[in-house]
């Protein structure tokens, strides 16, 4: 019999989640400070606790963006599950061994690697060179289970086509402060996306992580990313 809906209620919510055949659902861990990636999972149904890594990005590099950002995301994934294996048990509150994800974006712009701007006139001058053009924007992502310490590691690329802003469109752009707190100096889920004419490949990746990928990376660690929905 099919159960009516009420307008509150989704279908997840009606689902008696016992008569599914996926594992109990998993904590799991974002190791980033990210709001747009806590967001990002949110959206996917996932309730992640975050525990921001710590990790001091200016002491590595890399020869491109690529794997600067591989590198970055295995560091924050893997300081976070070494700080909770510190801490006696790598459970999480309800005692199951959680999955940490650890992500890092950068852009990569003309040959060069570009993380989060140093100052307004760095934006500026980044956002002067990158009208017109286009960039690849790298997020990179370590996902472990802490209850097997298996780790799955993918790094996605998105081309990013620029419009071509006016300089006063920069300057309001970067009074703004928004580009200034993300890699390549724009959003495209924020002010920035006004100034973004397309996008070639995963508009999540851009964001800061790879919903789609994260369902792969889960499969490959045996969980179903259905299996972490949340229900309310
Ligand atoms: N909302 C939004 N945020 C973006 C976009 N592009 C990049 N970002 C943000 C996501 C990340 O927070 C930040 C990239 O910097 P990182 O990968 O180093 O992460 P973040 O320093 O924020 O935190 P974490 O190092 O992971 O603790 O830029 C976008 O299009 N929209």
């Amino acid at each position: 019999m099919a159960m009516a809906l009420n307008s509150a209620q989704s279908l997840r919510t009606v689902i008696d989640r016992s008569s599914l055949p996926f594992p109990a659902v998993r904590t799991f861990i974002l190791a980033s400070a990210s709001p747009a990636r806590r967001k990002l999972l949110a959206q996917a149904g996932i309730t992640a606790q975050t525990i921001v890594s710590g990790v001091d990005e200016s002491v590595v590099q890399a020869g491109d963006a690529g794997s600067l950002a591989g590198i970055l995301a295995g560091l924050k994934a893997r300081a976070v599950l070494a700080g909770l294996s510190a801490g006696g048990d790598t459970r999480a509150v309800d005692g199951v061994d959680a999955l940490v994800l650890g992500c890092d974006s950068v852009l990569g712009f003309a040959g060069e690697i570009l993380g989060k701007p140093e100052s307004p006139d760095d934006a500026t001058a980044r956002w002067k060179a990158m009208r017109g053009r286009s960039a690849v924007l790298y997020t990179a992502h370590c996902l472990i289970d802490g209850a097997t310490g298996e780790a799955v590691e993918e790094t996605v690329a998105t081309t990013i086509h620029f419009a071509e802003p006016s300089d006063a469109e920069i300057a309001a752009y970067v009074a703004t402060g928004e580009p200034l707190d993300v890699a390549g100096s724009f959003t495209i889920d924020g002010l920035g996306g006004a100034f973004v004419t397309r996008l070639e490949g995963d508009h999540t990746n851009v964001i800061g992580l790879s919903i789609p990928t994260l369902r792969l990376m889960l499969a490959r660690l045996n969980v179903p990313l259905v299996s972490l929905w949340s229900t309310p």
